[in-house]
């Protein structure tokens, strides 16, 4: 038995299907979940002592690879001088500055300890400013698992088939609409019938909770002109794309102003950190501003914004999304090329560092339901065969794949060799 295995066994006892997020029992692809106990650069190192090629990145905050020197050295320094304060902090101005000048909608910030957080606090605060109740949210995205958000979501709740979770009261729940992704008309209707009660439409920019699906073109232009004139708060989930889709996050991208944003992942370097934020005259009706109350032990915990500022630097380096982005592309046009090779239906997505894969011959993913119409059966066969040749994959049909700066020629052909062989096992 390997370790992985025997761990699994025993972590099973004391924790619920032995992980500490769903996402990680590999569900999705049935098997034994892989332990890690180390990682660096382009690899994680396996309890059995076998290294894969890392396109999860731990879900997305390992943008520069693992174990960056000079993230690392930042941690350390900090280490110190103590690891939480309950208090403010000089690291903290400085990363809210930062993220104000890398994001420019983000007028005012405010650091909390993870991606859930972010958003459940954003939903808040439209509620608060608008006086109105419900939000509308996409099929298939999803925002964390906050009540009002495990509607219809997507990564391990679609994964595991429960996409609107057991324990969130149906009280809760009908205040939250959910609409297709990619379609304005549907969003057009929706407000023409409810504007007036809707709050807020928070969207992942680029879906990538239900694989990777891209907003079609001028689709957020639409939704950023249907919310002015409902005057419904516009929230960018910008937890996954936020300084990885483009320094300046999806919103730089596609050259749209939301109204708030949430960030997570790289924002923390592998801390865990979240921060939401936007126009000035929302954040103002945050406590101790204004009455929408919001809070948190550790937020801002100095060591998580050591991490997270040394990581924001990196990544604002001249030319660094511009890398990413050519890998992905290049990943990408081998693999389209290897399973065409063997006749398998392929479809791959992808913008900047962040990418997804379809076994289908639809070319043209716009929705949830194109997503779950892709041949699930034969993802988790890919996925196992990746893993053998030690590439490892987001363990779910249903979730983005991410690159990293530390991955070069040699992780490139690794994949590739990977996926000739596993392509043609399935042909
Ligand atoms: C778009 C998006 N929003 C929110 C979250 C929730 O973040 P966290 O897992 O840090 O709570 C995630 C991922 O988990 C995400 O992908
Ligand atoms: N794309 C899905 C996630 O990032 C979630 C990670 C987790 O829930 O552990």
């Amino acid at each position: 038995m390997s370790r992985s295995a025997t761990l699994f066994e025993n972590a099973q006892q004391h924790i619920p299907g032995g992980v500490n997020s769903p996402v990680r029992a590999f569900a999705g692809v049935g098997g034994t979940p892989l332990f890690f106990k180390h990682a660096e650069g382009a690899y994680v190192v396996d309890e059995d002592d076998k290294r894969y090629v890392d396109y999860i990145g731990s879900w997305g905050p390992m943008i520069l690879g693992h174990g960056h020197p000079e993230v690392l050295d930042a941690v350390r320094n900090q280490l110190q001088h103590g690891l939480s304060y309950g208090a403010p902090t000089a690291l903290e101005v400085e990363m809210a500055d930062l993220v104000s000048q890398l994001v420019p909608s983000m007028e005012m910030l405010r650091m909390v300890s993870s991606g859930t957080e972010a958003t459940m606090s954003a939903i808040r605060l439209a509620r608060g400013y608008t006086g109105r109740d419900s939000i509308i949210k996409f099929e298939g995205c999803y925002h964390g698992h906050s009540d009002s958000l495990l509607v219809k979501a997507g990564s391990g709740a679609l994964t595991l088939g429960v996409p609107s979770s057991p324990g969130v009261p149906a009280a809760f729940a009908q205040h939250t609409l959910t609409l297709p992704y990619n379609d304005l008309a549907a969003i057009e209707q929706c407000l023409k019938e409810k504007g007036e009660e809707i709050a807020c439409i928070i969207i992942e920019p680029v879906a990538g909770n239900m694989n990777c699906i891209p907003p079609q073109e001028g689709f957020h232009q639409g939704l950023r002109k249907l919310c002015d004139e409902h005057g419904v708060v516009l929230i960018f989930d910008e937890v996954m794309t936020g300084f990885r889709v483009s320094l300046g996050g999806a919103q730089g991208h596609y050259g749209i102003t939301p109204d708030l944003s949430t960030f997570g992942k790289v924002i923390g370097g592998g801390m865990p950190v979240g921060c939401f934020g936007g126009k000035k005259e929302i954040m103002s009706h945050i406590a101790p501003l204004g009455p929408v109350y919001q809070a948190g032990t550790l937020s801002g915990n100095p060591l998580a914004m050591a991490a997270g500022l040394a990581t924001l630097k990196l990544v604002s380096q001249p030319g660094f999304h511009d890398k990413l982005d050519s890998y992905a592309k290049r990943l990408l046009a081998g693999l389209q090329e290897r399973a065409d090779a063997a006749g398998i239906p392929f479809t791959t997505t992808q913008v900047g560092g962040m990418f997804g894969l379809f076994f289908t011959d639809n070319k043209d993913i716009r929705n949830f339901e194109d997503a779950v119409a892709c041949d699930v059966e034969r993802f988790k066969k890919f996925f196992h065969l990746m893993l053998d040749g030690g590439v490892y994959l987001a363990p779910s049909a249903f979730e983005a794949g991410f690159v990293s700066a530390a991955m070069g020629e040699t992780e490139l052909q690794i994949t590739l060799d990977a996926a000739e062989k596993a392509f043609k096992a399935l042909a």
